[in-house]
């Protein structure tokens, strides 16, 4: 068939490009699994549990997991030149998803003295996921002008992330809410930030770069940034009695209503119901209260108003999780660097999985421009 006779895939929906076997999200049934096991036991686990299963394919026994947390606390730290660069950049004063990406390849340089036995390039991917929740907190000191935190000697993945970031000790119920909601976000199937990371991965480029790549897909705001988008909205909206006006203008003006909608759930994502409970466990003081509140309101509107539409329009991860991160001290602007800190195992993981059995991703385009024609200057 002639390429001007076939069907153009717009958004490559329901198009299969290749087969996966990190995680199956069951659109229709509203469930996602790892690996075959289910994200609500998942959850109740620690994030390097999750982490190795979703890298490596297996859930580590005890030693494997201690071994595994000692890596990641000893590649974690930023080697001092780095870390100096890093808060020089972040001092412009650009988004930190901008920083964050520009930096992400090069988080891999002076490399630390552990491993974990894999090639040089997994290795090198492995350190710039090990050392974001770092370079998070350098970025947030140099907006904030205050020096850097000292390096927390935990060896559990939340609690050093919360701990880098404030300073202070995080309290058990933090650390395992953080890490719930981190292991909500680690894989999404062929969701369009991994997918980049598999285009650039196809090309043979470093593994280094297509996570940096993937780390601008993320940044848009119809995928990771959504969660930034949803709390400001929230915000805008102010009382969850104005919800159905501002939804119904919304919708009247074309507005989307950011964090709402899908592209594979049919039904209502089921990591948007976790994070709720997560946010009811941590969301004590008012203003929090408030936010969820507001946020509910705008939920309910929402599936009332688009009863309707011939596609069945729910809250998805990041509708709520913006409440969760906000209790737990994480500003909103830190908001998509923190889904992009747990995101990119998922990254690796696809990365692994794409030069495993590698072809160059390549589509093709209908050409609608002028056709062939003579040069006359
Ligand atoms: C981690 C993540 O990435 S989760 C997704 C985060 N992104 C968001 O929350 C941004 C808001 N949501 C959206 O933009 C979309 O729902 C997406 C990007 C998630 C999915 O996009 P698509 O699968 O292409 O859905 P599409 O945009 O075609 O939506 C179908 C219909 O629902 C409408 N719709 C979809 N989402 C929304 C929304 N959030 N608000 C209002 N209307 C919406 C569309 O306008 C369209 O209406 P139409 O049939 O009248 O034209
Ligand atoms: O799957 C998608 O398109 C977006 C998403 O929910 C994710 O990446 O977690």
């Amino acid at each position: 068939m002639s390429e001007s006779l076939q069907p153009i895939h717009k958004g490559l929906e329901g198009v299969l490009v290749d087969t996966t076997s990190v995680s199956l999200v069951d659109g229709g049934a509203g469930r996602l699994y790892y690996r075959g096991y289910a994200v609500e036991e998942l959850a109740r686990k620690r994030f390097a549990e999750v982490m190795h299963l979703i890298v490596f394919g297996t859930l580590p026994d005890a030693d494997r997991l201690q071994e595994v947390e000692d890596y990641l606390w000893v590649a974690g730290r930023l080697p001092p030149d780095l870390s100096a660069s890093l808060r020089q950049l972040a001092r412009h004063g650009e988004h930190p998803m901008a920083t964050l990406q520009s930096i992400a390849p090069l988080l891999a340089l002076d490399p630390p003295t552990v491993s974990l036995g894999r090639s040089q390039q997994e290795e090198e991917a492995l350190v710039v996921a090990a050392r974001i929740p770092a370079a998070i907190a350098t970025i947030h000191a140099a907006l904030q002008d205050h020096p850097e935190h000292p390096y927390p000697a935990s060896r559990r993945y939340g609690e050093r992330y919360l701990q880098l970031l404030h300073g202070r000790q995080p309290s058990p119920i933090e650390v395992s809410v953080f890490e719930s909601a981190q292991i909500l976000q680690l894989d999404h199937g062929f969701n369009a930030s991994t997918f980049t990371a598999r285009v650039v991965t196809s090309t043979l480029a470093p593994a280094t770069s297509a996570l940096a790549a993937a780390m601008g897909a993320l940044y848009g705001p119809l995928h990771g940034a959504a969660d930034q988008q949803a709390l400001e909205m929230a915000l805008e909206v102010g009382e969850p009695e104005r919800a159905r006006e501002f939804v119904a203008q919304c919708l009247a003006t074309g507005r989307k209503v950011m964090g709402m909608g899908h592209r594979e759930y049919r039904v209502v994502d089921p990591r948007s119901r976790m994070i709720r409970a997560l946010a009811q466990q941590v969301a004590h003081r008012p203003e929090h209260v408030k936010l969820l509140d507001v946020l509910s309101a705008v939920d309910e509107a929402f599936i009332e108003q688009t009863r309707e539409k011939r596609r069945t329009l729910r809250a998805n991860l990041e509708f709520y999780k913006g409440v969760v991160y906000l209790a737990l001290g994480i500003p909103k602007e830190f908001f998509t660097a923190s889904f992009a800190a747990s995101r990119v195992f998922g990254w690796i993981a696809h990365v692994i999985e794409q030069r495993q059995d590698n072809r160059i991703i390549r589509p093709a385009a209908h050409y609608v421009g002028p056709p062939p024609r003579a040069m006359t200057q």
